[in-house]
């Protein structure tokens, strides 16, 4: 079963309809746990992607919308610091490519990634971060190192994947980042968030990066930045699974709802 959100879109150029565009409206549909893992799994099976190539335009997508919401010039701290903690899936995954396209950007981020999995996908994004020269750390600051050393959090810890009571050492990290008072750009999920039903005392991100569409939890975000990415959802999965997905404009991969 899947819902909707309140977000209301102008129907694409082409439609069927011959109503004016004014009156064409339809909203985004807002995706089951199930149904995300379905469409993420069918995107591999039925139509041909691999992982690192929706990886990359995910990680892609993730640090072109943070780059709209806190550019360079906007940041307080004397550098462009920020910390990208990356969890043991494809989310953290997502959160290596960001990392590395932040810094093509002109950011300088560093990484805390605690719980690397023993894949060649995995293995190479970390190379590929450490040749860009972006630092790892090998503990998770305490909440004050982090406020003063950096301008941004960029959650990659748990995406559609996540279930149950979080296990260490995400726990404590997850308790660090309660803590915080710079803001968090969270990628497809807030992290402990249940990706339905969201959480009560869990993070509260300022910025929320949702890929391919958003899942049901998004219609609690309180932040001031949700952005749509992935723009890589080919029209019959998006017919099928009665997306609704707005339009990007001209060439963007990235969409402010
Ligand atoms: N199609 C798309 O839209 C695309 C999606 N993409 C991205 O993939 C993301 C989904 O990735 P995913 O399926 O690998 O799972 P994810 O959420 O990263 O976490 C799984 C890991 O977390 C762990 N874990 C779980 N629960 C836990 C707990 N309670 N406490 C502690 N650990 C826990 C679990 O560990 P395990 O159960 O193996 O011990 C496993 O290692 C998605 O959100 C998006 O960001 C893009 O890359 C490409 C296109
Ligand atoms: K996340």
């Amino acid at each position: 079963q899947t819902g909707t959100c309140p977000a209301v879109f102008t129907h694409k150029k082409g439609c069927y309809s011959s109503r004016p565009a004014s009156t064409m409206s339809q909203t985004i549909k807002y995706l089951g746990q199930e149904e995300a893992q379905h469409i993420d799994e069918e995107l591999f099976t039925e139509y041909g992607f691999s992982v690192d190539q929706l990886m990359e335009l995910a990680g892609l997508s993730c640090a072109t919308a943070i780059t709209r919401a806190y550019p360079v010039t906007s940041l307080v701290k004397a550098t462009s610091s920020l910390l990208v903690i990356c969890g043991p899936g494809n989310n953290g995954g997502d959160g290596l490519v960001c990392a590395r396209h932040l810094k093509l950007f002109g950011y300088e981020p560093t990484i805390l990634y605690p719980k690397r999995p023993n894949k060649p996908l995995f293995q190479g994004l970390t190379t590929q971060c450490q040749k860009m020269e972006i630092p790892f750390l090998t503990e998770m600051p305490e909440a004050q190192v982090i406020d003063e050393a950096y301008n941004l959090v960029i959650d990659a810890i748990f995406g559609f994947s996540f279930k149950g009571a979080v296990r260490e050492p995400f726990g404590s990290i997850l308790e660090v980042l309660k803590k915080i008072t710079v803001p968090i750009a969270s990628i497809d999920i807030p992290s402990g968030w249940d990706v339905e039903q969201g959480s009560t005392d869990g993070l509260q991100p300022d910025m929320l990066i949702s890929l391919t569409a958003p899942k049901k939890s998004a219609s609690l975000f309180r932040g001031r930045y949700h952005y749509l990415g992935g723009r890589f959802v080919p029209p019959g999965l998006e017919r099928k699974y009665q997306l609704n997905l707005p339009q990007y404009p001209d060439t963007d991969c990235v969409l402010k709802l």
